[in-house]
């Protein structure tokens, strides 16, 4: 009886010890397989908001702004980069982030500007092609963070497979005195583009968004106009010097030649965005995959919005932030602008080859 009890006893004790043995190798196969989907890698990374799901990225995304690791400098990682032989494809490989899912590599491709010009509804529409990967937040890399290191800044971006185009936007790059240099530290061959709209509108959209955030702001005239407004435009408003295309231009013509840019139209991206995005992917080198067929015009929105967004086979509209209603600006400070910004826009047709018709 009591030999019986005992092997009951030590019975129990091997067949513990087996299921222990057994759960450690099942945790330590689920955290291979977890390694080899590329999630090991995935922290410190963006973190989404709800924002991300209402289609409303810009203000409400919020990066992880948690310093970096020590790593190499933007300089040597530039050395690595700027070989002769070097694709114009940044090619990042002999840097281990790569796993059977793609590699994150440095964008080829930036959206520069300008603010309020449109930017999120081109990417947008750019992320439904399937060889263009894009971040969904703005990085703020070459203005305010550029210190964190392009490790930093590459480790953002989505997983690409070759022949995929990494991009991101940050409208700010354009009138950053600096980006223009820094980018081209990363990458000369990188490819610009710029989303143009009337700077008078343009400025009223800067206004607006400020306004909703700022419900106390002084009146939009008394802003775009000196001496409350009786004066000239007022030059050392931030908003009014956005507008100053050809002024920002000419900043990063000393570092680009004019064939690295492309300037889209912010109004026939709401009133053609096919035909827009048709030479858009013809910029990139992409075939012409986005088309008529992925739009439909959103009455209520009063803009295009997406058949299909990526990731999503539901429509959807861009959020709220965009494509709201402006305030109503007397005419007369309206002209004023106009007739300000006129000799400015006719310095940009020349510059870039491009009549926007704005006058
Ligand atoms: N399809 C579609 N849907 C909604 N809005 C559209 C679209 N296409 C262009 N736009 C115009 O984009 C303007 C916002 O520009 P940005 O996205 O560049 O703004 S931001 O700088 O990122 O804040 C936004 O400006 P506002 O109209 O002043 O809100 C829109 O006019």
């Amino acid at each position: 009886m009591g030999c019986g009890g005992n092997r009951v006893r030590f019975n129990f004790g091997k067949v513990l010890s087996k299921v222990s043995v057994f759960f450690t190798m099942v945790l330590i196969f689920t955290y291979f397989f977890y390694c080899l989907t590329g999630f090991c890698d995935s922290a410190p990374r963006t973190l989404y908001s709800q924002a991300a799901a209402d289609g409303d990225y810009d203000n409400q995304v919020q990066l992880d702004l948690r310093p970096p690791p020590p790593l190499r400098s933007g300089a040597q990682l530039q050395n690595r980069t700027a070989s002769p032989d070097a694709p114009q494809v940044v090619d990042t490989n002999s840097i281990p982030v790569s796993n059977t899912y793609g590699t994150k590599r440095l964008p080829n491709a930036i959206i520069i500007g300008v603010k309020k010009g449109g930017t999120r509804a081109l990417l947008e529409f750019l992320r439904i092609h399937p060889d263009v990967r894009a971040f969904g937040a703005e990085p703020h890399f070459f203005d305010r963070f550029y210190d964190r290191g392009l490790e930093w800044y590459r480790n953002l971006m989505p997983r690409t497979l070759d022949g995929q185009i990494t991009m991101e936007k940050t409208p700010s790059y354009f009138v950053t005195k600096e980006a223009p240099s820094r980018v081209c530290t990363m990458n000369c061959q990188t490819k610009l583009i710029v989303v143009v709209r009337d700077p008078v509108t343009r400025v009223v959209s800067d206004y607006t968004q400020t306004l909703t955030k700022n419900p106390g702001l002084p009146s939009f005239q008394s802003l775009a106009l000196k001496n409350s407004s009786a004066g000239p435009i007022d030059t050392t408003w931030s908003a009014v010097r956005i507008g100053l295309y050809a002024k920002h231009l000419e900043n990063w013509l000393r570092y680009f030649p004019l064939s690295h840019f492309l300037f889209v139209s912010g109004e026939r991206l709401v009133s053609d965005p096919a035909g827009e995005m048709g030479r858009v992917q013809d910029f990139l080198g992409l075939k012409r995959v986005i088309s008529d067929k992925h739009f439909y015009f959103n009455q209520t929105k009063g803009f295009p919005c997406l058949k299909k967004p990526e990731g999503s086979s539901r429509p959807r509209c861009l959020g709220k932030s965009k494509g709201r209603p402006h305030p109503q600006i007397p005419a007369e400070v309206l002209q004023r602008l106009r007739d300000f910004y006129r000799p400015f826009n006719q310095r940009f047709y020349q510059m870039c080859g491009q009549n926007f018709g704005w006058d």
